[in-house]
């Protein structure tokens, strides 16, 4: 998907929302469980049932390979179920990759060309030669860890390297990188106040930007300070939506709880024009 399709999706359903697809056996309904495949069973009832308030959704792949060769047909499933129903959705491998380039770029098969997501997470620390594989494929999209919402994020990615914070020199040292308008970042609601210098260094990429909900991050801050002229911001919500019963009403309520986010982002769109 290129991100102008993303960008015209946006604005079509006025909304900026991801919905984590992060299944887990012991939270889902328990009628579900009696199906064949429950976890597929689940995201096909979420994806149904949101598809109209949300641009992408982010399957975190730790919650398909705890479960082993069944979790990951659970995964082929959901994406090739979202592939062929709602194409126009941005689609979110959230996996955390990044090695040496020859492994990087086995990574980046599995994920593009046999998995057909749009994009993936990936991890800078083992530098360009690491990052560069995933770029290589046209129309696909590398998102970067640059400051996550996690308290560890302050164990390294703030520390100061040679005069600047090290989550700022990834920002800066990945522009340089080949194919880096396919590059997006990752940055945690939960550091909406960092947002505004990020914007300085990055002011045209969009940002995924995760911790809303469950993590207390702030939806209206995470806006005031990272919206750019084309929106630029994909903000997931996993746990805060998608349990939001465990009844028979699993999917109105995940609806309902994607509704209530949706209104906001509209809200704030209008108000940005
Ligand atoms: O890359 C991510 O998506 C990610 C980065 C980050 O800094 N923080 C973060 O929470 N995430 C992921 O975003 C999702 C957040 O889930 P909830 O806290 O349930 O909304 C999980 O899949 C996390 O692994």
């Amino acid at each position: 998907m290129t991100t102008q399709e993303l960008v015209a999706q946006i604005h079509k359903k006025k909304s900026f929302l991801c919905i984590g697809l992060d299944v887990d056996l012991n939270k889902i309904p328990k009628h579900i469980l009696e199906k064949e495949d429950p976890i597929f069973e689940f995201n096909k009832a979420i994806i149904d049932a949101t598809h109209h308030l949300a641009v992408a959704y982010k399957p975190n792949i730790a919650f398909y390979e705890a479960y082993g060769i069944k979790g990951w047909e659970s995964l082929e499933k959901t994406i090739t179920y979202l592939n062929e129903n709602y194409p126009e959705v941005f689609t979110i491998a959230d996996a955390k990759r990044g090695d040496i380039g020859n492994t990087s770029t086995m990574y980046a098969k599995a994920f593009f060309e046999d998995l057909e997501f749009d994009s993936i997470t990936i991890a800078p620390y083992m530098g360009k030669d690491s990052v560069e594989p995933f770029l290589a494929f046209e129309n696909k999209h590398t998102i970067l860890l640059a400051l996550t919402s996690n308290q560890g994020a302050f164990d390294f990615q703030t520390k100061d390297v040679e005069g600047k914070e090290l989550y700022k020199q990834v920002l800066e040292v990945s522009k340089s990188y080949e194919n880096s308008e396919n590059l997006m970042y990752v940055v945690g609601a939960t550091k909406a106040e960092y947002l505004s210098d990020i914007r300085k260094i990055i002011p045209e990429s969009f940002l995924l930007v995760p911790g809303v909900g469950a993590q207390g991050g702030n939806l209206q801050e995470v806006c005031k300070h990272g919206l750019n002229n084309q929106v630029g911001l994909l903000v997931n919500s996993s746990r805060g939506i998608i349990y939001a019963s465990d009844g028979m009403d699993y999917d109105k309520a995940a609806a309902n709880k994607a509704s209530e986010l949706q209104k906001q982002m509209q809200e704030i769109l209008n108000t940005a024009k």
